[in-house]
C-alpha cells in the first residue's frame, strides 16, 4: 500500500463492491475439501488450496476471507502459508479480510492490531473480524490502527449460528447486538466527519464493519435494528452452506442491502480444484445476489 495519499477501507471496500459485486469468497481450507481436492492436509497443501482459490475468483470476488482457524490447524508452518497467502491477495489487488475472531482487553488487543494491521506485519490484512464481548471499547487499539492504516475490522453482531442468539438477542429492545450496531455507527459517523473536515469528500462506507449473519432471518426487525441510515459496512456469511440464499439476503438487509459484503466458503470451494469450475460456482453466487 503506498505511503502517499491512503484511502480508507470504506472507500476501498465500496470502490471493489462497485466494480465487482457484492461477493465475498472465504478461503476455508478444510480437511475434508483438501482430500477432495486430492491434497494433502498439510501446509504446502493450504498455500496451494489458497492460491487456486485466489487465482479462480479474485477477479469476480471484492474480497477473500481466510479462516485463519484453519491455518492455525498447522502451527508455525501453516501461518507461514498463510502469510504468503495474505501478500499474494495484496500483490493481486483482492482485499483480504483474516477471519481471526480477536478479542481481549485492551493492552492485549493492540498486540492483536500489531500483529494483523500494521503496516509491515507479516499477518497484515486489510481487516480483521474481532468479537466484541470484552466490550466494544475494549477494541479500540484494532479501531484506531485500522483507521490510520487505511485497514478495516468486522465486528461480530448478530452471528450465523443459531446458538448466537442465546448471548446477542439478550437485552430485548435494548439487546447486545443493537449496542454492537449503535457503536460501530458511531464510530463510522467520527470517522466519515474527520474525513469530511480534512476535505476528503463524503465518503459512503465507513471502515469499522459488523459481521450480521446472512441466516438470521427476521431477528434484526425483533430487536429493532435498523442498518440502513448507517454508514456500516456489513459482512454476512452463511449464504449456502449454511442455508442462507441472495434472496434471504435482500429481504433480511432490505434497504441497507447495498451496505452487505456476502461471504460464502465451502459451497463455492467444493467446486475445486478446477479453476474453471470454482470460477463458475462464484459466478452462480453473484447472480444469486444480484437477485
Ligand atoms: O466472521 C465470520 O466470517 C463468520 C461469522 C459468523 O457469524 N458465521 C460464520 O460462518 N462466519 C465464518 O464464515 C465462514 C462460513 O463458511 P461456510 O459456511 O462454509 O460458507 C466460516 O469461516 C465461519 O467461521
Amino acid at each position: 500500500m503506498p505511503d502517499t495519499v491512503r484511502r480508507s477501507f470504506g472507500a476501498r471496500l465500496q470502490l471493489a463492491m462497485d466494480t465487482r459485486g457484492q461477493l465475498c469468497v472465504g478461503i476455508d481450507p478444510h480437511p475434508a475439501l483438501l482430500a477432495a481436492w486430492g491434497l494433502n492436509d498439510d501446509a504446502a497443501a493450504l498455500e496451494r488450496f489458497s492460491l487456486t482459490v485466489l487465482e479462480a475468483v479474485g477477479e469476480q470476488a471484492a474480497a477473500v476471507k481466510p479462516q485463519v482457524a484453519l491455518f492455525e490447524r498447522h502451527g508455525s508452518a501453516g501461518l507461514a502459508a498463510l502469510e504468503r497467502v495474505l501478500a499474494a491477495c495484496s500483490e493481486a489487488g483482492v482485499l483480504s479480510i483474516a477471519d481471526a475472531k480477536r478479542g481481549d482487553i485492551g493492552s492485549t488487543m493492540a498486540a492483536y492490531a500489531d500483529a494483523w494491521l500494521r503496516d509491515g506485519s507479516a499477518l497484515a490484512a486489510d481487516a480483521l473480524t474481532v468479537s466484541p464481548y470484552l466490550g466494544f471499547e475494549s477494541l479500540r487499539p484494532a479501531l484506531d490502527l485500522a483507521q490510520a492504516s487505511g485497514r478495516g475490522v468486522f465486528v461480530l453482531g448478530l452471528t450465523s449460528n443459531p446458538e448466537g442468539a442465546s448471548v446477542q438477542h439478550v437485552g430485548g429492545d435494548h439487546s447486545v447486538a443493537a449496542r454492537i450496531v449503535d457503536a460501530a455507527a458511531a464510530e463510522n459517523s467520527r470517522e466519515l466527519g474527520r474525513a469530511a473536515a480534512a476535505g476528503s469528500g463524503s465518503l459512503p462506507l465507513g471502515s469499522t464493519g459488523l459481521v450480521i449473519g446472512a441466516t438470521v432471518g427476521t431477528a434484526l426487525t425483533e430487536l429493532g435494528i435498523h442498518l440502513a441510515a448507517a454508514h456500516t459496512p456489513i459482512l454476512a456469511p452463511g449464504l449456502g452452506a449454511q442455508g442462507a440464499t441472495g434472496a434471504d439476503l435482500r429481504t433480511t438487509f432490505g434497504a441497507a442491502y447495498p451496505n452487505v459484503l456476502a461471504t460464502s466458503s465451502r459451497d463455492i470451494l467444493k467446486a475445486g480444484p478446477s479453476r474453471d469450475a470454482l470460477r463458475d460456482a462464484a459466478g452462480q453466487t453473484l447472480a444469486g445476489l444480484a437477485g
